[in-house]
């Protein structure tokens, strides 16, 4: 059944037993489905910060500061806003909330929000015939989140992993040296730079425990798959370090709260979304997670399967059943087994860079710019191209880095040349760091892709022939989303029943492209010749 058949489109398709409700709170929008018994998908929302919000003037769903452009912030508020907006959209859509029986949802990883003091009493006394954004108005001492496309931090980053004796330690503990972008360092320059707000600061939630605090009407904990990144947890016992707490900031355990397998019920839904809405008071909370631990609930994973979420982030992942110590790349806490972990790359510069060469060589299209990629060959002449338009993760690169066979150039002969060379320079990234980090890519390595350009069967195409292995796709392509409303049906069935059993119904992914026989001789050379070029572009600084 493809997507369109089953949404319910206001007076579509009615579900028959219980239902389940995700949500993912990502970077450019907020989504929002609900799925039956066999989490077959009933009906979808969406709101789209940048348009259907434009009184936040966010960019993207955030605010570059001006002054200083690796400062990067979203309106808390405009998130609270489009969880009003979402739901009423839900129920245009004809979806009767009182069927649902569990809500859980996702957040864009490592944003931090900050209720001020008071907050959680608002929270725990919401008047069902006002929206939320206009009772919330007052409730963040900080009241624009940092996200995760800050890399503002670095000061902070360096005094974390002194604290623990150096990146490779703060890696063995936590999954990961130090990050811009991690929620340790954020909490940290805010408590340096706006002193006053943090101790106004009751509490402290991640974008996926704040999404669900308003579910919850409580703060709620944050889960341990998407507390692995914030450069704080242990990612082996699952508690906080105390040492890097005190690095960042005085009673931050309190402000935390202790952190929970990420199937945990957190309670149930606040009465607000009883009498406004006609929940059912039976409805429980389950924790929500980061948007890449709930695309791997989303994707039910076997054995040599590689995910690639292909969103405002690019981010590989896989299932791990045993941690390991890395310095590109993060291990978090497995959101579905308490005993597993799972592996993560992001890349900063994915579909928002796509963009903006889709703007500047195919007028704004992505038909044009298709045709344009398929016009040119793999290999691209020998061009390749490195397009960072924010400080990128990995490498820590900015700009935009052209070379022909013969050497760098300022500007590719044709947009052509110029749309091939920056798909194929964000494959082979994510390629070359994959097999750095240990992901064996061999004959049975298969790709499930995600996100909003796995829509796009030319890009995806490229994929497969940079990694020579087949790409397969699901029919929806948010599976952060789907995997939210996946964990509501996990966590409240926890008990009695496996994730596997859980997700026995969802269909298999399909097959969407498969390589060209002639990849291994394009390819194998270009990968190495991308490690040089980055070794002299990063030893150059
Ligand atoms: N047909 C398409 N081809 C390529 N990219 C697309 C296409 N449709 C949407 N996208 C990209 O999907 C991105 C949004 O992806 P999505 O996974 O929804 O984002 P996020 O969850 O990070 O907010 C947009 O920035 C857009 O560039
Ligand atoms: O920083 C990371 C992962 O470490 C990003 O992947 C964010 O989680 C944002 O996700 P998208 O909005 O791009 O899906």
């Amino acid at each position: 059944m493809s997507e369109c058949d089953c949404l319910n489109k206001g007076g579509g398709k009615k579900a028959e037993g219980p239902t389940y409700l995700g949500l993912d709170l990502s970077t450019q929008q907020l989504k929002a489905c609900v799925v039956d018994d066999n989490l077959s998908l009933i009906a979808e929302a969406i709101v789209q910060y940048d348009t259907d919000l434009p009184e936040f003037r966010t960019t993207g769903g955030a605010h570059i500061d001006k002054k200083n452009n690796a400062q990067i912030t979203s309106p808390t508020l405009m998130w609270v806003k489009a969880l009003d907006i979402v739901l009423d959209k839900l129920t245009v859509a004809g979806v009767d909330f009182s069927q649902i029986v569990a809500i859980s949802g996702s957040g864009q990883q490592h944003g931090s929000v900050y209720w001020q003091k008071g907050a959680e009493n608002t929270l725990k006394s919401l008047k069902p015939d006002k929206f939320l954004h206009e009772q919330l108005a007052k409730s963040f001492s900080v009241t624009d989140s940092p996200i995760w496309m800050d890399s503002s931090t670095k000061k902070q980053c360096d005094e974390l992993e002194k604290a623990v004796g150096g990146p490779l330690k703060l890696a063995e503990i936590t999954g990961s040296r130090a990050y811009t972008r991690f929620t340790g360092s954020q909490i940290a320059k805010v408590r340096e730079t706006k002193q006053e707000a943090y101790n106004n600061t009751e509490r402290i939630s991640l974008v996926s425990s704040f999404l669900c605090s308003l579910f919850a009407g409580a703060v709620a904990p944050i889960d341990i798959s998407d507390g692995s990144g914030m450069n704080l947890l242990d990612i082996k016992s699952k508690k906080w370090n105390e040492a890097l707490l005190n690095a960042c900031g005085p009673q931050l355990k309190e402000k935390l709260g202790d952190p929970v397998p990420s199937y945990n019920i957190v309670g149930p839904v606040s009465s607000y979304f009883v009498e406004r809405y006609h929940f059912n008071n039976e409805c429980k909370v389950v924790a929500c997670t980061g948007d890449n631990p709930a695309s791997l609930i989303g994707m039910r994973l076997g054995e040599g399967w590689i995910a690639v979420s292909l969103g405002t982030s690019d981010t590989a992942f896989l299932w791990l059943s045993q941690p390991q110590i890395v310095l590109d790349g993060h291990v978090l806490c497995n959101p579905i087994d308490e005993n597993a972990w799972m592996a993560l790359l992001c890349f900063k510069n994915g579909s928002l860079t796509r963009e903006r060469i889709r703007d500047t060589c195919a007028d704004g299209s992505w038909d044009t710019f298709n045709k344009l990629l398929e016009s040119t060959p793999r290999g691209n002449f020998g061009n390749i191209g490195l397009y960072y338009d924010k400080q990128e993760i990995i490498p820590f690169l900015i700009g935009d880095y052209r070379f022909t066979k013969t050497g760098c150039v300022s500007k590719f002969n044709s947009p052509e040349n110029e749309i091939r060379a920056a798909v194929e320079g964000q494959f082979i990234r994510i390629r070359v760091y994959a097999e750095d980090f240990g992901f064996v890519l061999n004959e049975n390595t298969k790709i499930l892709a995600t996100g909003g350009a796995s829509k796009n069967t030319a890009i995806l195409q490229v994929l497969a022939d940079v990694f020579n292995a087949p790409v397969y796709v699901q029919d929806a392509a948010n599976s952060a989303m789907l995997g939210a409303a996946f964990q509501a049906k996990h966590g409240l069935m926890h008990d009695t029943k496996t994730y596997l059993d859980i997700t026995a119904t969802i269909p298999e992914p399909h097959l969407a492209c498969e390589p060209y026989a002639d990849v291994a001789d394009i390819y194998t050379p270009m990968v190495q010749r991308y490690r040089d070029i980055v070794g002299q572009l990063t030893e150059k600084k």
